[in-house]
């Protein structure tokens, strides 16, 4: 078998990932040779990873970090940490984040990685366990320079400080820049973990006032009550917005007077799960989300949540990806016939790779930006990517999605063009 043949065995998001480049690629005309590199990924590594469990016992586990694409910069993105982690989900994040660097023009390529762990199963020394047995497992070929993991699902600033430990015990010197996503005390920056939420409620704010609909209380539905999901609630609860129902992997709860935001999350703290809210009506699924009428929903969970089977029941106006690929491609395309304004991951959740790299040049100049000029740098620089990818879709006669998708594409294409096709 060929190596092109094994890429062409996908899932369901990598296929979602391959057919969004694939039409990007057909409407920029890219020639054979840099859009069958783009296709590729640059490196991939596969380590089994010991999980130790507190009594002793063993079980193994997997880990995976991808590099799609290294043309424009060091890889970057984050360590998933889920039972349902596979590879080819994470060729898909990795491509994603490829483009998302890209549309947002900082200076890194792409990457990804995971481990097949149900974090809620393990203890919190089980973790740092496998955090650094996966760490000894990628050692090789991550690094300030080479490939900087950052936080996904289920993992946190805790687990990138463990990270940056073990890294650094390799390497005999501490080295910070590793990883971005740290604790405060370790060099991290202001304002990283609720970044891409901070991101997610700017550009909702955008996509709203572009369809007319900056009236205070916006009724709105969240999809994923983790780092994303809760912040992004907490924010447009604090905006003044109208939260009325959100959803984790436990079921969903819905107030249609607006949910007490902050009060939900203590209850979150306490019990694990939005599940059992005694302040809201239990959803029957937590998909039941995706079918209220409201204003804006947001998905911040994980992908292929909006798909062919369940497109048809969403009844909001304004979509902004808060989570990566939460809408399968075939999906995507029926909102769009739907005239349903949807803004794309690459752009909707990119406050936290920019606040990474944010946390990047800090550590370079060795000067600390406080949360507000972290913020408002944040926020001008989603401003201007909104901007230019609505041009760019209106110039073009797209959506939103093919606009961000062929101004990333098209950048990456040229760097890896006048690298001789190096990527
Ligand atoms: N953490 C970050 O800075 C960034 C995260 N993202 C993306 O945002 C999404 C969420 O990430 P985080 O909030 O960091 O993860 P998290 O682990 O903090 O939270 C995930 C949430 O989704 C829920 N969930 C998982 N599967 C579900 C299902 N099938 N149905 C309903 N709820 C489900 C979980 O219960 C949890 O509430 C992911 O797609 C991630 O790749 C994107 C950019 C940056
Ligand atoms: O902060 C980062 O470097 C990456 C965040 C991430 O994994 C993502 O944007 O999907």
């Amino acid at each position: 078998m060929t190596v092109v043949d094994v890429f062409e065995r996908t899932s369901g998001p990598y296929e979602d990932a391959l057919t969004r480049y694939r039409a990007s690629a057909d409407r920029l005309a890219l020639e054979p040779g840099v859009r069958s590199v783009l296709q590729h990924p640059r490196r991939e590594m596969s380590v089994a990873v010991p999980l130790v469990r507190d009594d002793g016992r063993v079980e193994m586990l997997t880990g995976h970090r991808v590099q799609h694409n290294l043309a424009r910069g060091p890889g970057k993105g984050g360590i998933r940490y889920s039972p349902l982690v596979d590879l080819n989900e994470i060729r898909a994040l990795a491509m994603w984040m490829t483009w998302k660097c890209a549309l947002l023009d900082i200076p890194y390529g792409g990457a990804k990685g995971g481990v097949t762990v149900d974090p809620s199963t393990c203890s919190a020394d089980e973790l740092e366990r496998v955090t650094r047995n996966f760490v000894s497992g990628i050692g090789p070929i991550i690094g300030p320079d080479t490939d900087i993991p950052a936080p996904d699902v289920g993992t946190d600033e805790r687990t990138m400080a463990w990270i940056m430990d073990a890294f650094s015990t390799t390497a005999g010197r501490a080295v910070p820049g590793v990883v971005t996503g740290k604790p405060l005390a370790l060099g991290g920056s202001q304002g990283r973990v609720s970044a891409t939420a901070h991101g997610v409620a700017h550009v909702a704010d955008l996509a709203l006032k572009h369809v007319g609909m900056n009236h205070g209380g916006v009724t709105v539905a969240v999809h994923g009550f983790g780092n994303v999901g809760a912040w992004t609630a907490t924010l447009l609860h604090q905006a003044g917005h109208r939260v009325v129902a959100v959803a984790d992997r436990f079921g969903a709860v819905w107030n249609g007077n607006g949910l007490d935001v902050p009060d939900l999350r203590r209850h979150v703290a306490e019990t694990g799960s939005v599940f059992g809210y005694g302040k809201a009506d239990p959803l029957p699924t937590a998909d039941a989300v995706l079918g209220l009428e409201v204003d804006l929903l947001v998905p911040a969970s994980v992908e292929r949540i909006i798909h062919e089977g369940n497109v048809r029941q969403v009844r909001a106006n304004v979509i902004v990806e808060g989570a990566n690929g939460p809408i399968t491609a075939t999906a995507g395309d029926m909102l769009d016939d739907a005239g349903v304004l949807v803004v794309p991951d690459i752009l909707a959740n990119a406050g936290g790779v920019v606040v990474s790299y944010f946390e990047w040049v800090q550590a370079q100049q060795g000067l600390w930006w406080s949360a507000d000029e972290v913020r408002s740098r944040l926020d001008a620089r989603m401003t201007d990517v909104w901007r230019q990818v609505v041009e760019r879709a209106s110039a073009d006669g797209t959506g939103l999605r093919a606009a961000a998708m062929d101004r990333a594409v098209a950048r990456v294409a040229e760097a890896c063009v006048a690298r001789g096709l190096g990527h």
